[in-house]
């Protein structure tokens, strides 16, 4: 299970303070919305929820396990198996294929992962079906987007962050991809969303306000 617990969580940046002593939870197989005004620091909050940044006080726990207590090599492993993002700046390899970066995001499973791997049916269900071999440098900021999503189907992470994941999509693709959320929740992982759009809070099933 993948519980998400924070507790008393601090982050500052010089004298200015975007949270403080701030504590929530969220039960394995929900999705939570992340909400705020423009520079409130939800972008910040998932860094830190993504092992990306540090938390300046309070402690980050997942299925039990105090993630925050790692060792810099059990936080590495921790975000190889269990962590998947889907970040503003997509967080792709640019100038791999489509299938390539598909691969990558399971190259730590083992070869055998990846031949079951069902790549096409991912990228069927993103709306990018037979296009696996175009360089991701080729491609708009809302397919980019949609492989991020793919590689989130194929590799199925416990604790799913999500930066403005329908940033730059068009609604029937931004209900696509809350959708395809939704089923990686309900097949137990537990969704962060941090978003300005009250449709993609319409999908969640609580929210976090930062403002
Ligand atoms: N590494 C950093 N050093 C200093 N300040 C930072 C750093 N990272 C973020 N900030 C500041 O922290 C604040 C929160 O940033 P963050 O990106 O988390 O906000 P956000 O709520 O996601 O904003 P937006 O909705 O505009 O994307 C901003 O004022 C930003 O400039």
């Amino acid at each position: 299970m993948s519980n998400i617990e924070v507790h008393g969580a601090t982050k500052k940046f010089g004298s200015k303070a975007l949270f403080q002593n701030l504590t929530f939870s969220v039960p394995a197989g929900q999705m939570m919305a992340v909400m705020g005004t423009s520079g409130s620091g939800k972008s910040t909050l998932l860094n830190c929820l993504g092992l990306l940044e540090k938390f300046d006080a309070g402690s980050l726990t997942v299925g039990g396990q105090q993630i925050s207590a790692f060792s810099s090599k059990e936080q590495r492993c921790f975000r190889r198996d269990s962590l998947g993002y889907m970040f503003q700046n997509y967080a792709l390899i640019e100038d791999s294929t489509i299938r390539d970066n598909l691969e990558v995001a399971l190259a730590a499973s083992g070869k055998a992962k990846i031949r079951g791997a069902d790549f096409d049916g991912a990228l069927q269900r993103v709306g990018l079906g037979g296009r696996g071999n175009e360089l991701v440098y080729s491609l708009s900021g809302g397919e980019q987007q949609r492989v991020a999503l793919a590689r989130l189907l194929v590799k199925r992470p416990a604790v799913v962050l999500a930066d403005e994941p329908t940033g730059a999509l068009d609604s029937t693709n931004e209900s696509m991809v809350m959708n395809e959320l939704r089923n990686i929740a309900n097949a137990g992982a537990t969704v962060l969303v941090a978003t300005h759009s009250n449709v993609v809070m319409s999908h969640c099933d609580t929210v976090l306000d930062l403002s």
